[in-house]
């Protein structure tokens, strides 16, 4: 009888069939029989991320959220661990304050090399920034010691968008919301404007920002790609590193242009922590005042590096959302007569030198900014979250520990059954709204990582719409140069931006 042997490629390939087994049986449980294997949705999700992956390339992810919730109902597989999730009970779950599900690795992957309070998934790390962070951002510091500068630059801003009207017709309000909020949030964040309004030119630093779009899609897409020294060969990628590198510079420089002026004032954050003090040492404390306090002072230090990469997130998230706001705000305004009718009355009987306390206490300027954030909320896009160790139960589902949920907000405040006739610019729908409504309206995100920024949001969007309708109370949308709705069709990396980056307007 012939002797069994085997040879050394024999075993080769019995290792490799036995992998290739393991891979396709894991793949075949995880498919069928795994606890992920009874929530619906497309049949190829079981197998793949590369749906998910092209629909986030080609930022179209808030819109296959939308159609898939729409097919298959709140709970949605759309990868082999991954689920998108679409009622108010789920994120009060996921994103609760008690016991946060953690946010994604896909955070990491926004700025490989970069960890600050936006994509930290280090809770400790998070917390320790949040702290420093959330009381110059408050509703009273902002009033206290940040409003008088802010409404400088809006006077600003309206005076240049009167001056394109009086010499060409038309204005660009997107550009000078841009511009406007840029600005508010460098002299907030380092001490010193970056001086667009007053430059009127769309510079590499805007220019970046807007890139920074399509590079964070390029990113969260082929992240593992983009952070390795393969990327360097890559054309579309090698912009994209000289991009990061050079946001990195802005957020270098102005930190220590902020570090200088803090020297050269002898600066001291006591007395410059009230107006009043701020006024008699002629110099005004910063949003970022506490890091450089704990980085002399406190038990807790930041790194050089936590600063800057702090301050980088800054000037993304600072700028662009709430001037997206305001551009889509008095595009949808102007295209509702009725609606603008009432605005324009409202703000028009606002008292000369009228506070935020008025601003808050209009009625209708409230509803209308509330009900832009729920139709165009500035960050719409999937959040995604981890399910911790223990699992959990989402919407009659038991989702095992480690599972990836994303909310969507582009979906979630479409959903007819709470928001009827979803599609509509309706803000009287939130004169008396119903605890759902309350509930699933989430455009600043949730539990604690909530958006840190909000009141600054507020303070930013009601005193632009309050300046904006006061000053051209009879605005309407332009057709000039080709500006038509497709302009302003929504495109969502992570943020929201209009199609044609901009939007003309008539007075
Ligand atoms: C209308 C304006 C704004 C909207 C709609 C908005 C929306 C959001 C959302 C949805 C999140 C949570 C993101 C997530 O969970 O992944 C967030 C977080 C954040 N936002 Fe805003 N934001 C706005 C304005 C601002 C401003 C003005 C700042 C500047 C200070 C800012 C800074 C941040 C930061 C630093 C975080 C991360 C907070 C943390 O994780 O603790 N945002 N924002």
């Amino acid at each position: 009888m012939e002797s069994l042997t085997l040879t050394s490629s024999g075993i080769v390939a019995l290792v490799a069939t036995g992998g290739v087994v393991l891979l396709l049986g894991q793949k075949l449980y995880k498919a069928y029989v795994g606890p992920l294997s009874k929530i619906p949705g497309p049949w190829y999700a079981p197998w793949t991320d590369l749906v998910n992956t092209y629909v986030a390339l080609t930022a179209q992810k808030h819109l296959y959220a939308l159609r898939l919730h729409g097919k298959y109902g709140p709970v949605v597989r759309i990868g082999p661990n991954e689920l998108l999730v679409n009622s108010a009970a789920s994120a009060a779950t996921i994103h609760q304050v008690k016991r946060p599900f953690p946010k994604s690795s896909w955070y990491r992957k926004f700025l490989p090399g970069v960890e600050n309070i936006f994509n930290t998934i280090n809770p400790e790390f998070h917390r320790r920034h949040r702290r420093l962070l959330a009381s110059p951002l408050s509703e009273s510091s902002l009033q206290t010691v940040f409003l008088p500068r802010i409404e400088a630059h809006f006077d600003l801003a309206i005076s240049k968008m009167r001056h394109d009207i009086n010499t060409q017709g038309y204005t660009d309000v997107a550009k000078w919301f841009l511009f406007l909020t840029t600005d508010v949030i460098g002299e907030l964040s380092f001490g010193d404007s970056f001086h667009m309004l007053e430059r009127n030119e769309l510079n590499q630093y805007i220019r970046d920002l807007q890139g920074h779009k399509v590079v964070r899609g390029l990113r969260l897409a082929f992240g593992s790609i983009a952070s390795s020294s393969l990327s360097g060969f890559l054309p579309g990628f090698r912009a994209l590193r000289k991009l990061n590198e050079r946001n990195r510079m802005y957020a270098t420089q102005s930190i220590e242009r902020q570090k200088a002026l803090v020297e050269k004032q002898q600066l001291d954050p006591e007395k410059a922590s009230s107006d009043a003090g701020a006024k008699a040492t002629g110099f005004y404390p910063t949003l970022f005042q506490k890091m450089y306090k704990a980085n002399d002072e406190d038990g807790e230090t930041l790194t050089a590096k936590e600063l800057v990469d702090d301050a980088g997130i800054f000037i993304i998230a600072g700028s662009d959302t709430p001037s997206t706001t305001l551009t889509f705000l008095v595009w949808a305004v102007c295209r509702h007569p009725e609606i603008q009718k009432a605005l324009a009355e409202e703000v028009a009987a606002l008292p000369e030198g009228y506070t935020q306390q008025d601003l808050k206490d209009l009625k209708f300027l409230n509803l209308v900014i509330q009900e832009t954030l729920r139709l165009y909320a500035a960050a719409p896009s999937a959040l995604p979250r981890v399910v911790p160790p223990s699992g959990a139960e989402i919407d009659g589902y038991w989702l095992p520990g480690g599972s990836v949920v994303n909310t969507t907000t582009y979906a979630l405040h479409r959903d007819e059954k709470v928001f009827p006739d979803p599609d509509k610019f309706n803000p009287w729908r939130w004169e008396n709204p119903t605890r759902e409504m309350k509930n699933a309206w989430m455009p600043f995100g949730g539990g604690t990582r909530t958006c840190v920024g909000i009141h600054l949001a507020y303070i930013e969007i009601r005193l632009g719409v309050a300046r904006f309708f006061r000053e051209f109370p009879h605005a309407k949308i332009s057709t000039r140069e080709g500006m038509s709705d497709d302009d302003m069709k929504e495109v969502v990396f992570f943020p929201l931006s209009p199609k044609g980056k901009r939007c003309l307007v008539e007075a």
